[in-house]
């Protein structure tokens, strides 16, 4: 039998140890892995911590989840009259947690209840009966229980625990750290003192937890350093005692190592229950696993100038949302007119969110991505409920498809735009900076059929429907430089390789349509089936300017061939050559 066999089959328990003067440590400790933890598991248990400072008042901070309720109160029933109970402090809020705090506040019934805003704004919706014994806390705030333990709070908000709350107790200079320095592991020892052994763990729960929300991370890891702590207690795993500035120095690099990676996604979601947030985090570590640094923003607590800074700096975004009452939140439908009004076309997006039974969330956010041409990066994942750990773990490889997916189209891109440092022309190299869509214009002469490969086109009106086309005389001028003339503008797909058909060096013989599947469009040339969408034209004007022809057409049908899809761009060097 091997030794983690013999682990597991221990039965869950409370420990509890004396930390510091006046203080508790109760480890609610279960060997196995926990439900709710289904995200961030390493199958090595965990401990869910909690503490009890007697002083002259007395504080309980952090009671587990319900898992533990009844076991937990037995244990602490041992050292407190909860009668005497003054403070219970929460370092956050879920649902989870509910129903320890409904025993206890009914047998506690001195107690005050203290926490950040947005968890009182929560719990007094949960027990509207207590509102009146629900205190919410703001940074610098500070509590005194008397005999020197002066405790302060600190507001530690992120996009997964919008309501974080740490607390500092200046008598024995221990920092309830709730989420951040924690570790899921199981085992009787209490302290870090061999702490290298934790490494892995520690760092798994850092990317599991916090990697996605490394900058939020990094503002609370700056406010938590003004205090002068010797001693971190977290929410789960070993208290810290030993390897604080290591740890604290652990986490400030990963926090930066996230920030370094080449590729970064935002991340927007909203969840008003948790379960659309789970499945987030499960996709964000699809994503980190695969070197791409994840943003996330919770839209419920961002500002429109927030999003809109993150999804201009990201090289792809993902966004999720629950449904309610058959809508998207409000914050989602905001978050949705940011993206659309400010993301490149040309960024990657994914689109997911927990259902109940119909999901008109989801398919709103996916249609309008769609309409608007954006290419997805994973089929859309829509998830009723709470994910099982087989669909955590299929939303955990959409994260790192998308993130392949990335790499491909972002090395596309830069291939095209690397410029040498001994290119000379510096006006040819920003002439080179326009773009254009990639089109085959196709034309006929008698029974005769002709391309060209051209990404020289523009709308020009809009009523008509006109475009403009600049042509050479060698890509077949005279067959379109006459009013009345007719063509076909074929606007090739992103990632169909047809161009090679039709370029100058082309090997694959001189009759391009014979490798291709093509139709006959109205006005008798060829359409090709594997184009985006196609126009057919009829020229109306033309100027001779230059070394071309500048051709106006107008447009007298068009169809689009693919919904999805993104138009193929031609990049360029310079601006004196294609
Ligand atoms: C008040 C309420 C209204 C809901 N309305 C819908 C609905 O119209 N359609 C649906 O598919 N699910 C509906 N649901 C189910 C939620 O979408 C589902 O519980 C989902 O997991 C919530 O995601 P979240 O935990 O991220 O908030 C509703 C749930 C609640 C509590």
């Amino acid at each position: 039998m091997s030794a983690n066999t013999l682990i597991t089959s221990r039965p869950r328990d409370v420990q509890v140890a004396e930390i510091a003067k006046d203080t508790l440590v109760l480890r609610s400790r279960t060997w196995e892995r926990l439900k709710f933890e289904v995200e961030y598991s390493r199958q090595r248990g965990t401990t869910a911590n909690s503490y009890l400072i007697q002083a002259d008042k007395k504080a309980l901070i952090d009671p587990p989840g319900e898992s533990f309720t009844e076991i937990y109160l037995q244990e602490l029933a041992q050292y407190l009259d909860f009668a005497t109970l003054d403070y219970i402090v929460l370092g956050h809020v879920n649902p989870n947690r509910r129903a320890t705090l409904q025993v206890l506040f009914s047998q506690a019934n001195q107690a005050t209840l203290i926490c950040s805003r947005p968890a009182a704004n929560a719990l007094k919706t949960a027990f509207p009966e207590w509102e009146s014994r629900i205190q919410a806390v703001r940074s610098e705030d500070t509590l005194d229980l008397g005999q020197g333990h002066n405790l302060t709070f600190i507001t530690v908000p992120t996009p997964r625990w919008a309501d974080g709350l740490c607390t500092y107790d200046s008598a024995t200079k221990i920092l309830y750290t709730d989420k951040f320095f924690g570790a899921h592991i199981c085992e009787d020892t209490l302290f870090d003192e061999d702490w290298k052994r934790l490494d892995a763990e520690r760092h798994y729960y850092f990317d599991c937890l916090h990697a996605p929300q490394a900058k939020q991370v990094e503002v609370a890891l700056e406010k938590l350093s003004i205090f002068p702590a010797k001693c971190y207690a977290p929410a789960h795993g070993p208290v810290v005692r030993y390897s604080l500035s290591r740890f604290t120095f652990d986490y400030r690099q990963w926090c930066q190592k996230q920030k370094l990676q080449e590729l970064s996604v935002a991340l927007l979601y909203a969840s008003a229950y948790g379960n659309t947030a789970i499945v987030a985090n499960a996709i964000a570590q699809g994503l980190i696993e695969n070197g791409v640094n994840v943003e996330s923003i919770n839209c419920e607590l961002a500002e429109p100038a927030e999003i809109t800074r993150v999804v201009e700096a990201c090289d792809g975004f993902i966004i999720g949302s629950p449904t309610l009452g058959g809508h998207a939140p409000t914050q989602i439908q905001t978050a949705l007119g940011i993206v659309l009004a400010t993301a490149a076309k040309t960024k990657l997006a994914g689109v997911f969110g927990s259902f109940g039974w119909s999901g008109e969330a989801i398919d709103l956010l996916e249609s309008k991505l769609k309409d608007a041409n954006y290419l997805l990066g994973f089929e859309t994942i829509r998830v009723r409920f709470t994910p099982t750990d087989e669909i955590f773990q299929q939303c955990k490889e959409a994260g790192a498809s998308f993130a392949q997916n990335l790499k491909k189209t972002k090395k596309l891109r830069t291939a095209r735009q690397v410029v040498t440092e001994t290119q000379v022309d510096r006006t040819e190299q920003a002439v080179g900076r326009i773009i254009g869509s990639l089109c085959v214009l196709t034309t006929r002469d008698g029974e005769s059929h002709k391309g060209v490969l051209t990404s020289w086109v523009s709308q020009a009106t809009f009523n008509p429907p006109g475009i403009m086309v600049a042509i050479a005389e060698e890509q077949n001028a005279d067959l379109m430089c006459h009013p009345g003339d007719k063509f076909v503008l074929n606007i090739l797909k992103e990632g169909r390789n047809v161009r090679r058909y039709f370029s100058r060096n082309s090997v694959l013989g001189n009759n391009p349509f014979v490798n291709l599947s093509t139709q006959t469009a109205d006005n008798g040339c060829l359409i090709l089936t594997e184009a985006l969408s196609y126009l057919e034209c009829t020229v109306q004007n033309q100027i001779k300017c230059g070394d071309r022809w500048l051709i106006y057409a107008v447009v007298d049908k068009g169809q689009v061939l693919e919904t999805d899809g993104l138009t193929a761009l031609e990049y360029r060097k310079s601006g004196s050559y294609y």
